[in-house]
Parts: C-alpha cells; structure tokens; sequence
C-alpha cells in the first residue's frame, strides 16, 4: 500500500500561498505549532524547488514535540543550491531529480550526506516519489507545497487529506495554493473533497479546514 499523503498550507483569503516577491509567512504561532506537529507525525515532508529555493526551509520539528522527519526535494533539474539549510545534517534528506541534474552538483550532495535519486524522463513523477518512500517503510507523507508540487500530486489524486490554513489577508497576484494547468469545472478534477472538520483556530484569525481527499476512480469502484 502506498504511504498515506498529508497536504498542509496557509492560504490568504483570496487562496494565496506566497505574495508576488514568494512572502509566505501567513501562519500565527498555533498555526506554526499544527503544522510541526504534523511534521513530528509522519515519515517524510516533501517540497518542491521553488520552496527550497524561495524559503531556505529547515523542515525539521522545532515547534512541537517528536523527531524530525525525512526530508524530501523534488528538482528535476537540480536547481537548488548546495548550500541551503535542506542539505545539512539535522535530517536524512532525499532528493528525486532527473538527468537534468549537472553531475558534479550530485557528487557534492552526496558528499554531504544527502541521497540523489536520479529518475528516468524530463520531470519526477510523484506517483514515483510516493512508491520509492513507501519500499521504504514510510507509512505517512507531508506535502508542503509549493503550489506547482501540490498541482503535480493532486492532479494525479496522490493526496488523501488536506489541511488548510485560511489567514486574514488578501495577497492579489501572487503562488495558488494549487497552480498548475487547471481544470475546466469541477467534474474534471479527478477527486472530490469531503469536509472532515473547519475551526477556528485558538489565535481567533483564522480558519483551519480539513478535507478527506477521495479519487474519484476509487469512488466508483467502491459504487460496483
Ligand atoms: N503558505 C504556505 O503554506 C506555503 C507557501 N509556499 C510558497 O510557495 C512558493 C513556491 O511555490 P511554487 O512556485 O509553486 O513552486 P514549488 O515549490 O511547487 O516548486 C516547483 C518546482 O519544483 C520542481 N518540481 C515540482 N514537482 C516536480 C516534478 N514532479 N518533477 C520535476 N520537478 C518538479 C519544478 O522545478 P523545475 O521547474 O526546475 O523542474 C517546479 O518548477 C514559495 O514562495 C513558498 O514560500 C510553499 C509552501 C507552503
Ligand atoms: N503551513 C504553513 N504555513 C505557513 O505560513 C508557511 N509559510 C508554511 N511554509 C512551509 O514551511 C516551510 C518553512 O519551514 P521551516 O520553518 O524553515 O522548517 C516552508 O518552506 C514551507 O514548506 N507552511
């Protein structure tokens, strides 16, 4: 069975992950608690290149209790420079990339200790990422986003619950939650989303939304 995918974020009411210059710290300090306690509770937290790149993130557990998680880079063309927080030894880091990857920027991961998985084809597949961590023994996944990396898992109905935080701002212009090609109306996203839970969160500014994300194909199956 593939590991269970966890998608987390804070949006702005107008469903903005990151303002036009990538400024992203939405969350209040409970909401910054939520999301390292989920870190704490699952195997891996993946992110996308931009993330690395933009935020410079540790994604290590600091606000909560628990260890730290693997962390896991998808780059396809190993864009991320060698230097940032990801790549030091507070976690196991993996990084999935493709043959676009200049080579002496593997060896040099490498030899930091981080694991370079170099796929086949001009982008990673996620569905790939998730069955590598899942031979693995990882059993749960944070997807932390960027927008491009929650489309790529979401589209291909990789994500099975969604955790979202609404914050009382609006950005305008700036990275969706979601961003990617689209689809045309609602009947064309291949899964439907069933409200678990909606709270006020304890700063009383904002809204967290839980969902239970469900493929429609599996829907049908489940109908025969
Ligand atoms: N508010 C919040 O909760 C959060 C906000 N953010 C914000 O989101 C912004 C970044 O989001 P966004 O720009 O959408 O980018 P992402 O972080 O999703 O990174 C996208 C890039 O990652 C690489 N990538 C992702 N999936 C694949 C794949 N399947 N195969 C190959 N490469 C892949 C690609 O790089 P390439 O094109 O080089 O192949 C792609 O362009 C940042 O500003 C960050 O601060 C991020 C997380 C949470
Ligand atoms: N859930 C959530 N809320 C926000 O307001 C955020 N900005 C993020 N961002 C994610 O957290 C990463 C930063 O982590 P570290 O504190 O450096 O460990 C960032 O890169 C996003 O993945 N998430």
């Amino acid at each position: 069975m593939r590991p269970r995918v966890y998608m987390m974020a804070a949006v702005t009411v107008d469903g903005r992950i990151a303002s036009k210059t990538g400024y992203s710290k939405l969350s209040c300090p409970y909401d910054l608690r939520r999301l390292h306690a989920m870190r704490a509770m699952v195997d891996a937290v993946v992110v996308g290149a931009n993330t690395a790149i933009t935020d410079n993130p540790r994604l290590t557990v600091r606000y909560a209790e628990g260890r730290n998680p693997i962390r896991v880079l998808i780059d396809g063309a190993l864009r991320a420079p060698t230097d940032l927080r990801l790549f030091d030894k507070s976690a196991p880091t993996i990084v999935f990339t493709t043959s676009k990857a200049p080579s002496e920027k593997i060896k040099e991961l490498q030899e930091k200790g981080v694991e370079v998985i170099v796929t086949e084809g001009t982008t990673v597949d996620p569905a790939e990422v998730v069955a590598h961590l899942g031979k693995r023994g990882v059993e749960k996944v944070l997807l932390e986003g960027g927008g491009k990396t929650n489309w790529e898992f979401l589209r291909r109905c990789l994500v099975d619950e969604l955790i979202i935080t609404v914050t009382p701002y609006v950005l305008g212009r700036g990275v969706s939650l979601v961003d990617g090609e689209g689809f045309a109306d609602t009947e064309e996203a291949p899964f439907e989303l069933r409200l678990l839970e909606a709270k006020l969160c304890q700063c009383g500014r904002e809204i967290v939304l839980h969902y239970e994300v469900k493929c429609k194909n599996q829907l049908t199956q489940n109908i025969i």
